[in-house]
């Protein structure tokens, strides 16, 4: 759906190119998770892609037609939610919502998803009034209201509690089995672990990695088993989960002793996230 070849960027003010020669695809249909640490150049690449940053170098395409040659109605495709909530503070939620609605051809039922994220009760409220996670909610229905075929979301969950954010990647989950193709920027790698079908790591404005989060946790994976069995005293081991059965040592443990905890240790995308990008995350 949209295809980057060795997009470089730089802001004006800056020397240095924030973006340094990326490549990738985001295909029709699919959850595409772009990660890195923080000011690595994720919103600057959401940002050309949503045609809000212009004066790149390299190709950007979009269904097969380069982004530079859509007009205005390249908006009424796309849904976006960026991390800062953007609404008319003074405004209700509804008139927020009303105003918003009359730029799109397509218009979504926005009480149902209101009830949805559970704001249906305080659509009359002024948005001053809202929360911070009601204004992230508020923001995602936004995102929603041209019934989108893309949809760019930046830290979409932020400052959620479990069960608002449960909610909100249900709805992203639902929108991709109808079709729907998702942009998506995290730093919960939980979620993006749920989310995602591919995903790119930024570092340096370059991407160190692209694939799905099962092929890097097997790129980068330990494979091991951990054990915790009671021999007089707790005794921890591990072993290698690749011919585990022929392992005379643990064959023994597990029918001689009494075991307290085993289990696999597969890398997670935060340990990924770390080795790649060279980083502690800062949150
Ligand atoms: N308008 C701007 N002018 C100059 N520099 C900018 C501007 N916006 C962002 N930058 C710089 O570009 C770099 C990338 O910023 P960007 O917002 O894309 O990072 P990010 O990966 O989205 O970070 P985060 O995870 O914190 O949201 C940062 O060094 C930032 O300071």
């Amino acid at each position: 759906m949209f295809k980057v070849n060795d997009l470089t960027f730089k802001y004006p003010k800056n020397k240095e190119n924030t973006i340094k020669g990326i490549s990738f695809e985001i295909k029709e249909g699919e959850i595409f998770g772009l990660l890195g640490p923080s000011g690595v150049g994720k919103s600057t690449t959401q940002k050309i892609l949503t045609k809000l940053l212009k004066d790149y170098t390299g190709e950007v395409t979009y269904k097969e037609k380069r982004l530079k040659e859509y007009n205005k109605e390249f908006y009424q495709e796309i849904g976006v939610g960026f991390e800062m909530p953007v609404h008319f503070s003074k405004l209700t939620a509804e008139e927020n919502l009303s105003f918003f609605k009359k730029l799109y051809k397509s218009q979504a039922d926005t009480d149902e998803l209101l009830k949805r994220v559970g704001l249906y009760e305080d659509k009359d409220k002024k948005v001053n009034e809202f929360s911070k996670g009601m204004k992230t909610r508020l923001n995602f229905v936004r995102a929603l209201i041209n019934n989108p075929k893309i949809l760019f979301l930046d830290e979409p969950t932020n400052g959620l509690d479990p069960k608002n954010a449960r909610i909100i990647k249900n709805i992203i989950k639902e929108f991709k089995q109808d079709g729907g193709t998702v942009l998506l920027t995290s730093h919960l790698m939980n979620d993006v672990d749920e989310l995602c079908d591919r995903v790119a790591f930024m570092a340096n404005g370059k991407i160190a990695e692209i694939d799905t989060p099962k092929n890097l946790k097997l790129k980068h994976g330990q494979r091991r088993v951990e054990i915790e069995y009671d021999d007089k005293e707790v005794v921890k081991d591990s072993f290698d989960l690749d011919n585990l059965g022929g392992n005379d040592e643990f064959i023994n443990i597990v029918k001689t002793k009494k075991i307290i905890t085993i289990h696999s240790k597969e890398t997670t995308l935060d340990d990924i996230f770390i080795k790649v990008t060279g980083v502690v995350k800062h949150d």
